[in-house]
């Protein structure tokens, strides 16, 4: 393509929001007319199928729930007086205890103010508030976060070590939605059992944030925990952020949640407009299926040119891959949709993968995230008339020009600064994109049935390692893995058994294995 040609198709294409200042360029994406046309009448349905949602038609009719993350960030648009006042209530609820606590009025036994915040939670209940402090927590924040988001006990150990003595000042959020994901209980039990070894009390700091009368919530009513924030049963995991699970970590950090919830706003009513070309989540999706032909046969590097926004990929990988990972479509049909994503962040994927993107295997498509304000202040000249952040800048041009040279598409999206607000708008603006592209492809963007196969699964291992031990202590003879797993009620899970008992082994965990290890069937196994 010439260079008059591209200009031109540049201009065609760039989506700018004057109010919002964002720009959306997927210039750079192979779109067809052919393509455009064949998806008009899915996308009106897309747009149709949308503004149900936020009127609030059963969007997940798996788990027969309402989609409503749009009321959070605008009460007056939710489907009934009841959840609108619910939005307004948990909000408000929020602020207060937030400014109990910087206040000092909310404080732990042993000092006059909470320090630091342990947040311990798993994907959605992670990955919001993780991206969120990341991206926006002051270098003098009020009180500093850190997390748990895994059921890893040297992860656990690391972080609280990170703690230290201000385990005393920390305020433990423990969030769950459904109140009974296994990572975060366990999470939960480990740094109760922290609190309890340093002789503190865990209920005087601890918050519980999750759906309105879970197991979560009934424990920590019970034991009388500091507070209770709710989650409503409208909000998905993956689409949290702006919500109870968000909202009061980023607010105790002293980030503006008004400001976000207000980017978000302004993003959506930018995202509700029934129009293709000049709906910009609509452009996105219409990218991303021209990029892999509506069945995510390309995967979509996020590059944001911003250290800040470093975390963007991980959260947009549990809002895209968990929204659109499906083998059913709506009808039922295998389909097995999805698009692969993945990231880190500018100019530094230069040094990394970025060879392979420009050179190799064809298999993606590219975001490029661009920030236009360098830093707060003026910067200095590295060289004659040039700043660090023209560097940046020309990185991003030259990688962007580079790619699409050797036939590798992109999609760049402008915004002026990283902020509470535009934190908000970019969270929105992919909210929407999912929404719509599901829609496109027909899945259900709001379940995750996939994800329940593997915690069966690792709920089968932790029976047989609990059976398999129970008979090795009433056996007296060693006993080969075979004859362990025939006795333990698992003749086919040798294999399971034997990786349950290296494991155990590793960690001096009351059994004795002769043999050699490397070598299963060597192995006679006995308890210690
Ligand atoms: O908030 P919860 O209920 O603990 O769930 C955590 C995460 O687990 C999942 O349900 C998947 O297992 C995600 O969808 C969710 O964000």
């Amino acid at each position: 393509m010439d260079a008059a040609t591209l200009w031109k198709r540049y201009r065609d294409w760039l989506y700018y929001h004057e109010e919002l200042e964002v720009y959306v360029d997927i210039s750079r994406m192979s779109v067809e007319p052919d393509l455009i046309d064949h998806l008009t009448p899915r996308f009106e349905k897309a747009f149709q199928d949308m503004a149900k949602l936020e009127q609030g038609a059963i969007a997940n009719p798996d788990e027969d729930r309402m989609v409503g993350h749009y009321w959070l960030r605008d009460p007056d648009l939710a489907p009934t007086p009841e959840i609108r006042q619910e939005v307004i209530d948990t909000l408000a609820k929020i602020e207060a205890f937030v400014g109990q606590v910087h206040s000092g009025q909310l404080h732990p036994p042993g000092g006059d103010r909470f320090t630091d915040i342990l947040s311990v939670g798993i994907g959605g209940s992670a990955l919001g508030p993780q991206f969120v402090a990341d991206a926006l927590a002051p270098l003098d924040a009020p009180l500093a976060i850190h997390f748990i988001d895994n059921s890893d006990p040297a992860g656990i150990d690391r972080t609280l070590g990170q703690l230290g003595d201000r385990l005393s000042t920390t305020l433990v959020f423990i969030i769950s939605k459904s109140g009974g994901t296994p990572e975060t209980r366990n999470g939960m039990i480990e740094v109760q059992a922290a609190f309890a070894q340093a002789g503190l009390d865990f209920s005087k700091q601890a918050v519980a944030i999750t759906g309105v009368d879970s197991k979560l919530d009934r424990q920590a009513q019970s034991e009388g925990w500091l507070s209770r924030l709710p989650m409503a049963d409208w909000v998905g995991g993956r689409t949290s952020e702006l919500s109870a699970v968000g909202l009061p970590a980023a607010a105790l950090q002293g980030i503006d949640i008004r400001a976000m919830l207000a980017g978000a706003k302004a993003m959506d009513a930018a995202t509700r407009v029934a129009d293709l070309k000049t709906n910009p989540a609509a452009l996105l999706a219409l990218a991303w299926y021209a990029a892999g032909k509506g069945q995510g046969e390309k995967d979509m590097v996020i590059l944001p040119y911003k250290d800040s926004l470093l975390l963007f990929s991980r959260y947009l990988q549990q809002l895209v891959m968990e929204s659109l990972g499906k083998e059913r479509d709506l009808d039922g049909n295998i389909v097995h949709q999805g698009i692969a994503v993945y990231g880190n962040k500018g100019s530094t994927d230069q040094h990394a993968y970025v060879q392979q993107l420009r050179d190799g295997v064809p298999n993606f498509f590219a975001t490029f995230i661009e920030v236009l304000r360098d830093r707060p202040g003026d910067s200095i000249e590295i060289e004659r008339g040039v700043t660090c952040g023209d560097y940046l800048s020309g990185f991003l041009q030259g990688t962007r020009q580079a790619l699409f040279d050797n036939q590798r598409d992109s999609i760049t999206i402008t915004v002026p600064e990283v902020s509470p607000y535009y934190v908000g708008v970019l969270i929105a603006l992919y909210e929407r994109a999912v929404g719509l592209y599901a829609s496109l492809v027909n899945v259900n963007a709001y379940h995750q049935p996939g994800v329940e196969a593997g915690k069966k699964a690792a709920a089968t291992v932790l029976s047989l390692q609990q059976k398999a031990m129970a008979v090795l202590k009433e056996s007296n003879k060693p006993m080969s893995l075979e004859e362990l797993a025939l006795a333990a009620g698992a003749p086919d899970q040798v294999e399971t058994l034997y990786r349950i008992l290296r494991h155990l082994h590793a960690n001096g965990r009351g059994i004795t294995l002769v043999g050699n290890l490397g070598r299963p069937s060597s192995l006679q196994v006995s308890a210690v």
